[in-house]
């Protein structure tokens, strides 16, 4: 099952009788794991792409050229990616009956690096998420989403530049895991059942019609997401990670998150970390080494003197063990050059990355907070045309690039929408691979292209004098602006 690069038509013919071909004539271009985590690529690897629903087709023929183009540019030929096309969504189920074939997952199972479009789900019935389910299937844990601001882009806040933050979102539990029973059926008869026995059933507020779900977070789950995430900030040289979660409310599940990622980040990363909390501890030693540990925690805690004896005692207890643990190794201002782990509540997250942009820089969150505030902090950057995103399993090193963006259908075939978000996904591709003199280019073309005014329609409507570009076109500026 190999397909190059082609026309479209031959491309699709080849898509479904290539699945006959042998995995073992293409083996010397295959991407290899050395050991967990660590790839093996070769010059000509062979990437699986799935072109997608909706606008898929439009972006896939610019970012494809666009890919294609800054390696070329790049290696001299020495370099260059074999393109197999594998099936999912209405393609796939056009030309097999089904939505998400076994060849398509056994090949991004096989071949380890790819990149997909946008696949069409319904909402309230229908087929479930075909890009939960490969993400699920795989076990891509991480979805990577880097939020930066490319000059010259259209943006709602004064301070863009401010914007640089990478969303590490956990990618296969909470409520994105699509246990969800109906309103009126008989498994939600028997949770209600259930809850009664519980002595919560109370808490349904309309039971005859309520639908329910249900929302798994685990600490393993957790704890390989806030890992991948706090590596992150350190071999890029972040300042931060903020786990972001509604703990106060969903204690167990949001709240496990939060713990479970404090607890990981201690435990496993003691010297390189610091969290906010003993931040502070330590940053009033500093700034007056005297300070008694009462005083210490009234500090910290601005309503001391209204708690009860025993919380006081925990918080100077809490004190005097951060100091005994880790005053020789963080104290006297060693900790400034830790990476600080800190957390926020999710609703307030949502308004701090607006209103405090600089604060936030590395960003761990449950599923479905990820998907939030994904979208809504692509925002502050210039939309979800331009949101790139990856779906990684860090020791399977299984890579399925992905823009942040769905479908858009009314957009569908009109050679119009912005293909920035998967050209994007391809340089967090090309980088994956260490690539980076090829993704180093395509950030080049991208800010020739943007800075001299020749942007898509999304853009276009926020700039005045700019020079409006369909999707083909803006992926020849983005090539043109490489040189
Ligand atoms: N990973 C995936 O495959 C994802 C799939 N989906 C699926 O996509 C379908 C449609 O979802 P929907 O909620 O409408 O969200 P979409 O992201 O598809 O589109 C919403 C709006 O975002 C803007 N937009 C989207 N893509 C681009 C682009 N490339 N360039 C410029 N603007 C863009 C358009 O805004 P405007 O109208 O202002 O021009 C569009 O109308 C659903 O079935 C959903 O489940 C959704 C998200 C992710
Ligand atoms: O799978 C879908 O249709 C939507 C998924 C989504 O919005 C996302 O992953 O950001
Ligand atoms: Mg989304």
């Amino acid at each position: 099952m190999f397909v190059r690069r082609l026309n479209p038509q031959t491309m699709t013919m080849l898509a479904s009788s290539a699945r006959a071909f042998s995995a073992a004539a293409v083996a010397q271009a295959k991407i290899t794991l050395d050991g967990p985590g660590k790839l093996n690529v070769p010059n000509n690897p062979t990437l699986v792409y799935v072109e997608g629903d909706g606008t898929g087709a439009d972006i896939w023929a610019s970012a494809s050229r666009v890919i294609d183009a800054s390696v070329e540019k790049a290696y001299g030929g020495e370099r260059k990616i074999e393109w197999m096309e594998v099936l999912a969504g209405e393609k796939a189920f056009n030309e097999t009956g089904e939505w998400l074939p076994q060849e398509t997952i056994d090949a991004f199972r096989e071949y380890l690096v790819g990149i997909k479009g946008p696949l069409t789900t319904p909402v309230g019935g229908g087929i479930r998420s075909l890009n939960v389910a490969l993400r699920q299937i795989l076990d891509l844990y991480t979805c990577l989403r880097p939020v930066v601001h490319f000059a010259g882009v259209p943006t709602p806040i004064k301070k863009p530049e401010d914007v640089d933050f990478v969303i590490f979102r956990e990618n296969t539990e909470d409520i994105y895991a699509g246990i969800e029973f109906q309103s009126g059926s008989d498994e939600v008869k028997e949770l209600l059942g259930w809850l009664q026995d519980k002595g919560v059933a109370d808490k349904v507020r309309f039971p005859d019609t309520a639908a329910m779900g249900v929302k798994p977070v685990s600490r393993e789950g957790t704890e390989r997401l806030v890992k991948s995430a706090i590596q992150y900030a350190l071999d890029n040289s972040r300042k931060s990670v903020t786990l972001v979660h509604k703990g106060n409310i969903m204690k167990f599940t949001e709240g496990g998150f939060k713990d479970w990622g404090y607890a990981l980040a201690k435990s496993e990363y003691r010297n390189e970390i610091v969290t906010e909390r003993e931040s502070w501890i330590l940053g009033n030693l500093d700034s007056n080494p005297d300070m008694s540990v009462e005083d210490n925690a009234r500090a910290i805690e601005p309503g001391y003197n209204l708690m009860t004896s025993t919380q006081q005692e925990a918080l100077r207890n809490e004190v005097a063990g951060v100091i005994e643990a880790i005053g020789a190794t963080h104290g006297n201002a060693q900790w400034k050059n830790k990476v600080i782990v800190k957390d926020a509540i999710a609703d307030i997250a949502l308004q701090q990355i607006l209103t405090r942009s600089k604060e936030f820089d590395v960003i761990a969150t449950l599923n479905l907070n990820g998907d939030y505030l994904s979208d809504s902090a692509a925002a502050l950057v210039g939309g979800i045309g331009i949101a790139p995103g990856a779906n990684v399993n860090y020791t399977t090193g299984h890579f399925i690039a992905e823009a942040t963006h769905g479908t858009a259908p009314k957009y569908a075939g009109l050679d119009k929408v912005n293909p920035g978000s998967v050209v994007l996904s391809g340089e967090m591709m090309l980088r994956y691979l260490g690539w980076n003199e090829a993704a180093d280019l395509i950030i080049k073309g991208m800010n020739g292209a943007i800075s001299t005014g020749q942007v898509t329609y999304d853009f276009h409507r926020l700039t005045e004098g700019a020079t409006l570009l369909k999707c083909s076109e803006f992926g020849s500026a983005i090539i043109k602006h490489m040189d």
